[in-house]
C-alpha cells in the first residue's frame, strides 16, 4: 500500500526523514484510545490485533520505539504485551516512570496522592455520582472514570469543580480525558517525557501517535523540535470524543486500527528502499 501523505509540508517531511534514516527516527505511541481500542473497563484493555506485530517489524529497522502513557509503566507493559518489542522504553504516569530493560525506576509520589487516595471514595459518595462511576488507583494517581455511568459527559460536569479542587488542596494537578479525570502529580507531561528522550536518543526524526488531550503536549513538544531542527510528525488516533487532537495533527488515521495499518505501510515503505 502506498503510504498516505500528511497533511503538511512539516509532517511529510518529517515522514521522509524518518524513512531516509530509519536507524536516527524516534516513534512514541501513546496507550489508550491509540495502540488498544478504547472499552468501557480499563482493566480490560488490549492492544489492536496485529500492533504489536507491527512495533515489533518497526523495532528492527527504527532507532527507538517507545509507549509514552498515562498508565503505570508495568500497567501498559502487561495489557499491552509490550515487553514483545525488543528494546522498548514505555514512559509510564505521562513521564514519571521509565520501563527499560525490564525494569521500571520511578521517583516517589508526592502526599497529595495519599491525601487523594483517602478522600477521593467520600467525595465521590457525597455527591451521589451516578452508578457506574470508578476509581482507579494507578498508585501514583488516580482516576475517576465516568464511561460506565447511562450519561457520561454528565456526570463528568458534576464531579470536576469537586475534584478541581480536592487536587488543588492536594497539590496535585487535574489531568481531563476520554470520560475521565485524572488527579496526579504535576511536573512532567507527555511533551517534556518526549523532548528528554529525543534528546537522550539523539534522534534525527520524530513520530509521535496519540488521541487524547494528554497527548496535545508532545504534538507542541514536536512543534518546538522542528524549531530546533529535528523534523516530527503527529499522528491522531481519531475518535468522535476527542476532536482538538486531530485538529492538532499531521496525520489523521481512524483509530488504532487505521495506526496499524498505518504502521504495515511504513514497514512495506521502509521494506522497499
Ligand atoms: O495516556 P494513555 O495511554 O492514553 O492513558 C490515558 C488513560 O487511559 C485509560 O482510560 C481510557 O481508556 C479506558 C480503556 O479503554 C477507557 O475506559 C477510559 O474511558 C479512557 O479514559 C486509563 O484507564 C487511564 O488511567 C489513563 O490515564
Amino acid at each position: 500500500m502506498p503510504l498516505p501523505a500528511p497533511s503538511t509540508h512539516e509532517g511529510r517531511a518529517a515522514l521522509d526523514a524518518v524513512l531516509t534514516d530509519p536507524a536516527k527516527a524516534l516513534a512514541a505511541f501513546d496507550f489508550d484510545g491509540t495502540l488498544a481500542p478504547i472499552v468501557d473497563d480499563p482493566r480490560t484493555s488490549a492492544p489492536y490485533p496485529g500492533i504489536v506485530d507491527r512495533l515489533v517489524d518497526l523495532a528492527g529497522r527504527l532507532g527507538t520505539i517507545a509507549v509514552v502513557t498515562g498508565r503505570p509503566a508495568d500497567t501498559a507493559l502487561r495489557l499491552g504485551g509490550l515487553d514483545r518489542v525488543p528494546g522498548i522504553i514505555v514512559l509510564g504516569h505521562y513521564g514519571a516512570e521509565r520501563w527499560m530493560d525490564g525494569r521500571v525506576v520511578a521517583a516517589d509520589p508526592p502526599p497529595g496522592v495519599a491525601l487523594v487516595r483517602s478522600e477521593l471514595p467520600v467525595l465521590i459518595d457525597s455527591l451521589d455520582a451516578p452508578e457506574g462511576t470508578w476509581i482507579e488507583d494507578k498508585g501514583r494517581s488516580l482516576a475517576v472514570h465516568t464511561r460506565r455511568t447511562a450519561d457520561p459527559e454528565a456526570a463528568l460536569t458534576l464531579l470536576a469543580p469537586h475534584l478541581s479542587a480536592l487536587a488543588e488542596r492536594a497539590g496535585l494537578r487535574v489531568e481531563p480525558g476520554r470520560m475521565v479525570i485524572e488527579l496526579r502529580p504535576q511536573g512532567v507531561d507527555k511533551g517534556e517525557a518526549l523532548s528528554a528522550l529525543v534528546d537522550e536518543r539523539a534522534a534525527g526524526a520524530v513520530l509521535y501517535a496519540g488521541d487524547d488531550l494528554g497527548d496535545l503536549p508532545a504534538f507542541e513538544a514536536v512543534t518546538r523540535l522542528r524549531t530546533t531542527g529535528v523534523p516530527g510528525l503527529t499522528v491522531c488516533s481519531s475518535s468522535s470524543e476527542v476532536t482538538e487532537v486531530a485538529d492538532a495533527a499531521d496525520l489523521v488515521v481512524p483509530g488504532p486500527g487505521g495506526l496499524a495499518e498505518f504502521l504495515g505501510d511504513v514497514a512495506d515503505a521502509l521494506n522497499r528502499r
